[in-house]
């Protein structure tokens, strides 16, 4: 029987892997046979041109470069994790949590678009592409950490970005991203079913702990 794909979403620096982590930790104790997967696949050469695309080698305004084709690098990159490394896990009836999916491009590459119905049709392509064509496990959770504006760029502040770029990727330079990202949460949260996870208390985050007790509460109706 399949097992679970669940994934953990939310802005940078929301504490993604963190709670992937954890999660994976907590699962495990529980005798679930469960592991990671993180995206961009940063380690595999399928990510190149992810690499390529956050480095600003298409442009280094990343809303001029076409979301269609920045989606089609994320995706191929997770087509290949999924056949090379965790397909027969999940087919076998194992529990992947997945720090960013699909959703990430949901949030980013929609982003880029202004008109509301290029949008809709932007994520309808999206899912059909990711899911349908290239026949990618759809979630059976999306947990998105729920992170103010304002605590995300405290948190964000002296962080360094990991594609290379003196000053990080293409998108943390973009200051207008960020803003228009938590916009987007919404917008996607209710439209997919997603679960929202409160990770900050007014202007300070929660332990990571409590996030985690939150996450495995929403985690745990998957097996009721
Ligand atoms: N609940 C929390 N409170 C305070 N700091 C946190 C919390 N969760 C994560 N962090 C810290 O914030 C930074 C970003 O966390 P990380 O899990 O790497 O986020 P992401 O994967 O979303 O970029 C790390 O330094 C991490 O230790
Ligand atoms: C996985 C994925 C990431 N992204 C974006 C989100 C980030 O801005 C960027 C790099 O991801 P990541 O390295 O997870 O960013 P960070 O560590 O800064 O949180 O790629 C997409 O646009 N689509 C995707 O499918």
């Amino acid at each position: 029987m399949r097992g679970k794909l669940i994934i953990i979403e939310g802005g940078d620096g929301s504490g993604k892997a963190t709670q992937t982590a954890m999660l994976v930790e907590r699962l495990a104790a529980e005798g679930r046979p469960v592991r990671s997967v993180s995206f961009p696949d940063y380690d595999s050469d399928s990510s190149a041109l992810v690499k390529m695309y956050l480095r600003g080698d298409f442009g280094g305004d990343a809303d001029g470069v076409n979301p269609y084709a920045a989606s089609a690098f994320y995706a191929v990159d997770r087509f290949a994790s999924y056949q090379t490394q965790w397909k027969s896990f999940l087919q076998d009836g194992g529990i992947v949590v997945a720090d960013r999916y699909t959703t990430s491009n949901m949030l980013y590459q929609m982003i880029k678009i202004d008109d509301a119905a290029a949008q809709e049709a932007y994520l309808d392509w999206l899912w059909d592409f990711e899911f349908g064509k290239l026949g990618l496990p759809e979630p059976d959770m999306v947990v998105l950490l729920d992170v103010p504006l304002a605590v995300t760029e405290r948190l964000m502040a002296g962080r360094t970005g990991k594609t290379g770029g003196r000053t990080g990727d293409i998108h943390e330079k973009n200051e207008g991203f960020l803003r228009k990202c938590h916009d987007a949460y919404d917008v996607l949260a209710k439209r997919y079913g997603w679960q929202r996870i409160a990770c900050a208390d007014g202007l300070a985050m929660r332990t990571p702990e409590a996030i985690c007790d939150d996450v495995y509460e929403a985690v745990r109706a998957l097996w009721k």
